[in-house]
């Protein structure tokens, strides 16, 4: 994200439900009442319904707070529309507070007391429970009413969030939330719309303009300077094209192959399939040139290397050490079927002291484990050696390994943030819900990886294609951001049956979707 494009505006960005919290209050700071908001929420959340579903009976759970007040509002608009509703409040009616205080008095209807299991007759249930005011596990009846509704077969719609999932986190607080078909959020979608498992039990979210101005978003992080630009830190964003379109490196009419960067690729003497992902990746997703650098004696292993991948060999260090001193190499990557041994290590930091653009993954990433033998390095040895541009790409068991304080507790977007100041690198945290973290704050999640990208060396494919896209100048935390939208969007076109091979592949399909001259701001999901 170019600091001259205003990001702050982004549809795509997120926001924790403290941020959304302070977007409520400027709004209301800016001249529109509470309740105004509320009803804006309410109606806006009825019409997501009546477009998906025929007049029934409805049910609408309404908690404690103000995301109960969305509740009565959407009650009273489903009746006015010839909904049959029951409205159900947990807590008491006279302990409401506020805008949901006053909207509770504007439902003419009956308010009957939660009850634990869901009636048969019921068509659909509105969980207006809790939202941004989760602050603990659901429990007593709010929590066998929750039971009953995921055991149930009434479908659901979810105000702002389902309850029971951390708005900034994702997670099912005790493990108990609602699975809703539908949940309609306000203003911007918050991290638990794209965390695991809150993306799932959201089912299909819907982000509805509730009146809340954009330019309360420039207050409510990061620090504008004189120039009016603003700072990155500590802004989420969910993946989108145009977070990194305006720096993708199109190959130009005047360029050659020279100004299209050098990846080299190191591979090892063990599986040379992953290395060969990897240097194929790097090729495909139009590093200029692509080196693929193995010891002379696993030369061999390499025989059905690609054509356009130049496969050079290595006597010892030295002769390693001068295949990469030259400078138009400008992205290296290791560690896909390198194998963990000493030998790694040293290369590792070898490779960090050219201050290249790096991207260490799989091996490169194992061999600095805290617990392997008294000699080996640990994973401060690696940060302190992170000076340049470099990019990590673990998965949960590696990211474990490296960071092994993080990994015990925290969400998934906290400990990848805080990875990347420890370690001074863009850390790819992979997963369904892969984060991207820069030491300044900025976050991204990925959002579009499908099931399949499960299959072995998917993840040498993205190592190859960060190395390829930061070689041609793509400052690394766009590489990685881009690199992971790819990676996701090729097996997505792909389908079931995907296998890595077919990565690199399918990449130009999808390039000339995204390619400027298609016309297209990218493929809006
Ligand atoms: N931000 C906006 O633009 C708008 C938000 N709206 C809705 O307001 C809620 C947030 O409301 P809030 O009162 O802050 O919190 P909740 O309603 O989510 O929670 C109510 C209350 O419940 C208590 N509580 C928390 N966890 C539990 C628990 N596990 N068991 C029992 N009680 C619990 C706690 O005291 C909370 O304060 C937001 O989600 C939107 O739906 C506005 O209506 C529209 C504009
Ligand atoms: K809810």
């Amino acid at each position: 994200m170019s600091h001259t494009q205003d990001f702050h505006d982004s549809e795509f960005r997120l926001l924790t439900p403290a941020e959304m919290g302070r977007a409520d209050t400027a709004a209301i700071a800016s001249g529109i009442a509470g309740t105004v908001l509320m009803e804006n929420a309410g109606a806006a959340v009825a019409q997501a319904i009546m477009s998906r579903w025929p007049p029934g009976r409805a049910l609408v759970a309404c908690g404690p707070g103000n995301n109960g007040g969305d509740g009565f509002v959407i009650a009273r608009h489903l009746a006015a529309s010839g909904w049959q509703v029951d409205l159900a409040l947990a807590g008491e009616r006279q302990a409401l507070r506020g805008d949901a205080a006053w909207h509770a008095q504007q439902w003419q209807g009956d308010v009957s007391p939660l009850p634990e299991t869901v009636p048969e007759s019921v068509d659909l249930v509105v969980d207006a429970l809790f939202g941004a005011g989760l602050a603990r596990p659901l429990e007593g009846v709010v929590a066998r009413f929750v039971e009953s509704v995921n055991a149930g077969t009434a479908p659901v719609c979810a105000v702002d969030m389902p309850s029971g999932i951390d708005g900034a986190t994702g997670q099912a607080l005790g493990g108990l939330a609602v699975r809703a078909d539908l949940t309609v959020t306000f203003f911007r979608k918050k991290p638990g719309h794209v965390l695991l498992p809150g993306r799932l039990l959201c089912g299909e979210v819907a982000v509805v303009d509730i009146g809340i101005p954009a330019h309360v978003l420039h207050g409510l992080s990061g620090a504008s300077d004189e120039a009016g630009s603003v700072d990155p830190g500590n802004l989420v964003f969910e993946n989108d094209i145009s977070l990194w379109h305006d720096g993708y490196p199109w190959p130009s009419m005047e360029g050659h192959k020279y100004h299209r960067g050098h990846t080299v690729v190191i591979g090892g003497a063990v599986m040379a399939g992953a290395a060969r992902l990897t240097a194929t990746a790097a090729a495909r997703i139009g590093s200029g040139l692509t080196t693929l650098l193995v010891s002379q004696g696993s030369l061999p292993l390499y025989a059905s290397t690609p054509a356009s991948i130049m496969l050079q060999g290595w006597q010892d260090d030295a002769g390693l050490h001068s295949q990469l001193r030259d400078p138009r190499k400008s992205a290296i990557a290791v560690g896909p079927g390198a194998g963990v041994q000493r030998w790694l290590e040293q290369l590792v930091l070898h490779v960090l002291s050219l201050r290249r653009v790096t991207v260490l993954d799989a091996d490169a990433l194992s061999v600095f484990e805290k617990t392997r033998s008294a000699a080996s390095l640990s994973p401060s040895d690696l940060f302190r050696a992170i000076e340049g541009p470099c990019v990590l790409t673990p998965h949960e068991g590696e990211f474990a390994r490296l960071f092994p304080s993080l990994a015990a507790n925290g969400d998934k977007l906290s400990k990848t943030r805080q990875a990347a100041r420890e370690s001074g690198a863009i850390v790819l945290l992979k997963g369904a819900d892969t984060v991207i973290a820069a030491p300044d704050g900025r976050a991204v999640i990925n959002t579009n990886a499908p099931p399949t990208l499960a299959t072995g060396g998917a993840g040498d494919v993205l190592t190859g294609m960060i190395a390829g896209l930061a070689a041609q100048g793509m400052p690394v935390f766009e590489a990685a951001c881009a690199a992971a939208w790819l990676h996701g969007e090729v097996a997505r076109a792909f389908g079931p049956g995907l296998i890595a091979d077919d990565l690199p592949a399918g990449l130009p399909a999808v390039l000339r979707l995204i390619h400027p001259a298609s016309g297209r701001q990218g493929m809006r999901r």
